[in-house]
This record gives structure tokens, sequence and C-alpha cells, in this order.
């Protein structure tokens, strides 16, 4: 779907390049977008007064189009230009705005603030005067909305090149996502996330963002085991996989078999086996692997992640094992690996694959996806999927409630149940990941980890 594609700022102005070689105008382009941002401004306004703030470039064409298009509805709407239109785009729509363009010296409020000043473009941080005149505007309107990308932005990083910009309610892409919407810090600052579609055709390699999966039902002859059997290792604090088993029970696999030293503390319909570990692991039909919650880093540990990644199933790799897992250990490796590291674990990663962390998260994901043969989960408040063939995926930003212990064992027990339920590895990691944030969705604020992993199955509903 081209609707889902992440488009950094070149891959965006190639495809324009495209829609303009095959027939079409920088002028129509800005017109269809311009239009359908002021579609989403009027559902929010209507007939309540609007501000647009637009720039010299596109981003402040834009801003002329939206401008005329609510005026034309009749709404109430003032132009404050921060600039002269330079490009010839940006011209042709202040020329065909109808109505007055106040400087930016104006002293003017309202209830909606529609941000055009800079959009991808933007190379540098903003002057002093152009960011006060954001912050001044955010402050005097109800509502905050950027068009493209919130100006101070830095489209394909995400990161902030001025500090204190305003938090917008919404943000409504033109043409394609950019890697700002999802990337920290900017992704805390976009608001609700809204497309308007001009045309553009699928880029080849394209990130893409984490959309809801569909789930089928079981087929009616399905028994415990064709629905997938998933053998979750526990270790020396067996309460993490514990938690990770009943995420994963809710998930889709039928059938979740721990292993554990012990029996006590769990839950009765996680069935526990305490046999010896490479005797468990080698029962044919299991179809996944989780390793890693609660493993513990001493001797015994090493040794049951080196048992697990012996198997020849898909395993996903969690928690502690991500500190002891090193090259050799996946030398061997046939069957795909999932890693789910949180910053932390990602740098050890990084370490042990000799990497130097450098650039952005989604090409950090793919660095170490490539030189380890994992799919990476760089899981946080800016979640990235990686694959070593190269595909990519971000995650629109989830509740921050999820900062609390435990949450992480949810996500990587949900991941390994989408594997044990057939699902190829980089779809399984994309999967687990919508189902731990739709889940995290369905709880009532400061919710627990076992609250979570209760509600994967209400998730997973909205996906049938
Ligand atoms: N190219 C196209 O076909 C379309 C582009 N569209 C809009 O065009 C935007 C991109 O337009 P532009 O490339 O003109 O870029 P912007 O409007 O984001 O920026 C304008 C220009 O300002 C200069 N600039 C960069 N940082 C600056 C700073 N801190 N202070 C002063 N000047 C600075 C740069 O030379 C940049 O090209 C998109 O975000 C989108 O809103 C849409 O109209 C859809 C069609
Ligand atoms: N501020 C946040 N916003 C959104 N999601 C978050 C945030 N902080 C953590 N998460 C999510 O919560 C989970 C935490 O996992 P992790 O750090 O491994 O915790 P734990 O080890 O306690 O289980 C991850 O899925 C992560 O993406
Ligand atoms: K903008």
């Amino acid at each position: 779907m081209p609707g889902d594609q992440i488009l950094t700022v070149a891959q965006v102005r190639e495809a324009e390049q495209a829609l303009i070689d095959a027939g079409s105008s920088i002028d129509a382009l800005m017109q269809i977008a311009g239009r359908g941002a002021a579609d989403w401004i009027w559902r929010m306004a209507g007939r309540h007064k609007v501000t647009v703030l637009c720039g010299p470039g596109n981003n402040g064409g834009d801003g002329y189009v939206i401008a005329e298009a609510i005026r034309e509805r009749g709404g109430h709407v003032v132009v404050v230009a921060a600039a002269q239109p330079g490009t010839d785009a940006a011209k042709n729509a202040r020329k065909a705005f109808a109505s007055e363009v106040l400087g930016p010296d104006a002293d003017v409020s309202g209830h909606v603030f529609v941000d055009c000043l800079f959009g991808s473009g933007l190379t540098r941080p903003l002057t002093h005067d152009h960011a006060e005149l954001v912050k001044r505007l955010a402050a005097t309107h109800h509502r905050a909305v950027a068009v493209d990308l919130p100006s101070g932005v830095q489209s394909d990083s995400g990161m902030l090149l001025n500090d204190d910009l305003p938090r917008y309610d919404f943000t409504i892409a033109l043409g394609a996502w950019k890697f700002a919407h999802f990337l920290m810090p900017a992704a805390a600052r976009v608001g609700e996330l809204r497309l308007v579609p001009i045309g553009i055709e699928p880029v080849e390699g394209a990130a893409r963002t984490v959309v809801r999966p569909r789930v089928h039902e079981p087929p009616a002859d399905a028994h415990k085991y064709t629905r997938g059997l998933l053998a979750v290792v526990a270790g020396k604090m067996p309460g993490a996989a514990i938690l990770a088993s009943m995420a994963a029970r809710g998930a889709g696999a039928g059938y979740v078999r721990l292993f554990a030293d012990r029996m006590d503390n769990v839950p009765v319909d996680v069935v526990v086996d305490t046999g010896i570990l490479s005797e468990v692991l080698s029962d044919d039909r299991n179809r996944a692997i989780l390793v890693g919650p609660g493993l513990g880093r001493d001797g015994e540990a090493r040794e049951r992640l080196a048992i697990a990644l012996a198997d020849p199933v898909t395993a996903v790799v969690d928690a502690d094992a991500l500190v002891l897992l090193t090259p050799r250990g996946l030398a061997e490796r046939a069957a795909s690996t999932i890693a789910t590291p949180h910053e932390g674990e990602l740098v050890a990663l990084e370490r042990a694959f000799d990497l130097d962390g450098s650039g952005t998260r989604p090409e950090r994901a793919l660095a170490l996806a490539r030189a380890s043969g994992m799919v990476i989960v760089a899981k946080g408040p800016d979640t990235v999927i990686a694959a070593p063939d190269g595909r990519l995926a971000c995650a629109r930003s989830a509740t921050s409630w999820l900062s609390t212990a435990g949450t992480g064992d949810v996500l990587a027990g949900v991941i390994a149940s989408r594997a044990a339920s057939g699902v190829p590895a980089f779809e399984a990691a994309c999967e687990g990941v919508w189902l731990h944030g739709s889940a995290a969705r369905l709880c009532p604020p400061a919710f627990t980890a076992s609250a979570l992993a209760e509600r994967i199955p209400a998730a997973l509903a909205a996906c049938l």
C-alpha cells in the first residue's frame, strides 16, 4: 500500500519528480496537497478563526492553498507571511489567495494555528525570529496543526533543530509519511497523524509503517499443535518468562510450554516442563522458542541460550539473552532469529557485532540486522523493526504508560507467539509490535504488565 510508506526527503523529491514527468506539475500537486489538508483543518475549525503561517518555500505555498480553500468555504482565515514566497509554485499560490496577508509582526490569535513555515526542505535551524513567531502563534491559538512537518524538525532523523518548539495537536503529512513522524524526539511533538495522498507511487525498498495485521481464525480442523507450539525458556527469575508465556497464550499460538526449574506461582493454564532443556526442545512439534526474559547472565544462562539457539526453529531473543549473545553463538543458526533490544541492549549488541552505532535509529537497526542476520526490533518510544534483507518498519508512538517493568516481556511473548503461529520472522515482529501497542491503548492508565498481557486477545480481535 503506497499509503503505508515512509520516505526520505530524497525519495519524496524523486517520487514527486516522477509525477511531474508523467504530466503533473508542482502547482497541481500543491493544490491536491493543500486542499486535502484544508479538509482536515476545516473539520477541526469549522467557522472558528484559522491562522495560517506561510514560509518562503513550497510548504508556505501549501499554506496559501489551504487558506484559499477555507476562505472559499466561507471560513474565517488569516494568513501571516513570515517571508515573501520564493518558489514559483508558492508565488502562484500566494497570488491565488484572494484575501489579505499580514506581516510577521501582526498581533493575531484564534482557534487553529496552521504551521506552513517550513516542511521537508528545512536544512538548518529556524532563525530566532522565526522560532519566536511559531511559538507565539502556537500560544495564542487553542490548537496547533503542522502541515507536513512541524517547522524546526529534521525530516529524515526526527531531530529538533531548535530548542523549545511547540507541541502540535495534529500533523498532516503530505504525499507520504516522513521518518520524523515516527522517530523521537519529533514523534513526541507531532500529535495525531493524518496523511493526504497526492498520487505518489510505491517506492521500491521504502520503509513502511506498522499497520494492523490481518489475522485469520484457526481452520475448522485446527488442534493445538497445528496452531503452533511455543517453548519459553525460563531462568533465574521465572516471573518474566511467566509473563511472556501469559502474553503468548493470548496472541495465537495453540500451546505455550514453559521450561522452568520450578512449578510454583505459575498460572494454571501455562504448561510447565521441568525436564531437561535439550529434550524439551528436541520435540519436533516446536515451532518457535523464546529465550531471555528472566534468564540471568551466569554460566547456566549461557548454556540455556546455546541450547535454545541450536534449535532449528524461529527464536525470539530478549533481555538477558541479548547481553549474552555473540556473533559466534549465531554462526551455526539456520532458522530465523528475532532480537528485541531496548536502547541499552541495542548498544550492547552493536558492540558485540563491532558496529559504531552511528546514524538514525532506523539506520542503526538496519546495520545490526545486516551484520547479525537477525530481525531487530529496536523497542522504545519509537520502535523500529529491521530485517537482514533491508526491510524496515516504524511503529506509531504507543502510549508512554508502557514505560513500566515487564512490558518488554509481554512484547517478546507476543512476537514469539505470532512466529509459533507460522508467521515469518519480520512480519511476526511487526504484528507483535502492533498488538502490543494496541493492547496498551485498551488498558486504563498506569496499567501493569500482566494487565497488558490480558488485553492481547482484545487487540487480536480487531485483526480478525
Ligand atoms: N515538491 C512538491 O512537488 C510538493 C511539495 N510540497 C510541499 O513542499 C514542501 C517542501 O518544500 P520546499 O522544498 O520548498 O521546502 P520548505 O518550504 O520546507 O523550505 C523552503 C526553503 O527554505 C530554505 N530553508 C531551509 N531551512 C531554512 C531556514 N532555517 N531558514 C530559512 N530558510 C530555510 C531552503 O532553501 C528550502 O528549500 C513539503 O514539505 C510540502 O509541504 C507539497 O506542496 C506537495 C508537492
Ligand atoms: N515512553 C514510552 N512510550 C511508548 N512505549 C514505551 C515507552 N517506554 C517503553 N515503551 C515500550 O515498553 C516496552 C518496554 O520494554 P523493556 O524496556 O524491555 O521493559 P522490561 O524489561 O521492564 O519489560 C517496549 O515494548 C517499549 O517499546
Ligand atoms: K510546517
